[in-house]
């Protein structure tokens, strides 16, 4: 498998060169160069498999030969060996039509670890690989967070060898257990940087890097957001893995995803390519709502984020919109290139309307305000017992207002946080404050470790070239 940029500049790579790579040399972002497609027979043999066979079988074909089947059913039997629950990503049904699946049962209790603890072990298996001159490898993750993926990139990686981690994320801006999730991890090789602006400002950042040569002459710098495709490759087997519970092939299945970076939400978009039936994906936003006016109305402009409740959802750019942009322009590169670069100047852009009309073929979304997402959370509790965080609840809220799903489809609101990162707002709508779990241990006593910077990139750059280790051994 070959994958190509989203702007066309940029050299092709196979699998683990995409791995290492992340943002591509041209600003775009890696894609594989066709969608890889299962049979509706080749579908229907995988029900029953555990999660860990599944995934292998998910990704074998956009890995390529850089790892054997065995050797990635390997990788994936140690990833999905750290989560809490034996079926890694249950299903849990709330009511007649609905269903939540649960994806925070993983180390640091959100859907990232199931993409992030396999890229730690990728990292690990290709730099361990001899290069043809003989010399070491050492990569610099250089990552934004709005919470989640900090604390879930940290964990996989810390303390390993050959890998140095800085992590970008809002002052202020996250939950008390998330900023602590990332800044109690006291290892040489993680960076916490605490730095005045938005996540989008974060973000920014962290691109400019992979254009800065001053920073990539010297340093390998490497993605573990989802602008690095393997973390978006993981995260299509818990479609598989939900729908072929629910009847898949044989049956339609709908999913309500919360979506800030469009990372988790075109996932899904793979897994329907690859031939899974999916009836509808629907986008639910915050009021940081960007996707659902793009969506519904083709205006994808930036505005301020507004801080919520819900803020890993905090985004105004998201990344992976622009994946699902080259499929919607007949991946026509450089119309897209010019599109973005004018995005990237004046912070908007209309969909054009063959993009409008892709997309609708498939997505849907819809715009959950505070009261909202409240209220959801409330339902889940009065009405069937499950306390959810508010990300969740905005995936709830998008999926119980959605029209025009047939009778008999289920939809499967994607839970994508443990309701006890988000105490606060999880009290104020349901009265209950979620404890913990138990393998979080004592977070509220360890030290916390982090340094403050402007939202400046000058000033993140020299932080991080003051620290990190050359590339080259
Ligand atoms: C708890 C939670 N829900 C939803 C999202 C949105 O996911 P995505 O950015 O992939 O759209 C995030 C952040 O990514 C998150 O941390
Ligand atoms: N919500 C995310 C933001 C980063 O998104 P990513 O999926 O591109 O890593 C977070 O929690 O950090």
């Amino acid at each position: 498998m070959k994958y190509v940029s989203t702007r066309g500049q940029a050299p092709s790579l196979d699998f683990q060169g995409v791995t290492l790579a992340g943002l591509a040399s041209d600003g775009g972002l890696y894609v594989p160069e066709s969608w890889p497609q299962f049979s509706h027979d080749e579908i229907a043999a995988m029900a029953g498999l555990p999660y860990a066979r599944l995934a292998q079988k998910i990704m074998q074909p956009y890995v390529g030969d850089c790892l054997t089947p065995e050797r990635l059913l390997e990788l994936c039997e140690q990833a999905y060996g750290r989560f809490a629950h034996a079926a890694v990503t249950p299903l849990k049904q709330l009511d007649e039509t609905q269903w939540v699946l649960e994806l925070f049962h993983g180390p640091t209790l959100a859907f990232k670890d199931v993409a992030l603890q396999l890229l730690g072990l990728l990292f690990e298996e290709f730099l361990a690989r001899p290069r043809e001159d003989g010399g070491d490898e050492h990569i610099t993750i250089v990552g934004a967070t709005s919470g989640d993926t900090g604390s879930a990139a940290i964990d996989a990686v810390a303390g390993r060898a050959k890998v140095d981690i800085f992590m970008l994320h809002p002052h202020g801006r996250v939950s008390d257990v998330q900023r602590r999730q990332m800044t109690t991890v006291i290892a040489p090789n993680v960076h916490n940087i605490a730095i005045d602006g938005s996540f989008d400002d974060a973000q920014a950042m962290v691109k400019r890097m992979f254009n800065d040569s001053a920073m990539t002459g010297r340093f390998g710098i490497a993605a573990v957001n989802s602008i690095n495709w393997a973390r978006l490759m993981a995260q299509v087997v818990y479609y598989f893995y939900a729908a072929l519970q629910l009847g898949a092939p044989h049956r339609k299945v709908a999913f309500s995803v919360p979506t800030g970076n469009f990372g988790d939400v075109f996932a899904g978009y793979v897994a329907a390519k690859m031939g899974l039936p999916i009836e509808r994906l629907i986008v639910a936003t915050n009021v940081n709502d960007i996707l659902h006016r793009a969506l519904s109305a083709g205006d994808y402009s930036a505005s301020t984020v507004t801080p919520t409740a819900a803020p890993s959802m905090d985004i105004q750019v998201s990344s992976n919109f622009e994946r699902l942009l080259f499929d919607g322009c007949g991946r026509d590169a450089s119309a897209l290139a010019a599109q973005m670069k004018h995005f990237e100047v004046t912070k908007a852009m209309q969909l054009t309307n063959a993009q409008r009309e892709s997309a609708a073929a498939l997505f849907s979304s819809a715009r959950a305000d505070a009261g909202d997402m409240a209220n959801a959370m409330r339902w889940a509790f009065e009405a069937t017992g499950e306390v959810l965080d508010p990300h969740t609840a905005i995936g709830l809220h998008a999926a119980r207002a959605a029209e025009g799903i047939p009778a008999g489809v289920p939809i499967v609101t994607l839970a994508t946080a443990h309701p006890a990162k988000f105490v606060d707002a999880v009290e104020r709508a349901t009265g209950v404050r979620p404890g913990l779990p138990a393998r979080v241990g004592d977070l509220f006593e360890r030290e916390e470790r982090c340094d403050r910077l402007p939202g400046n990139y000058e000033a993140v750059a020299a932080y991080v070239a003051e620290r990190a280790t050359p590339k080259h051994g």
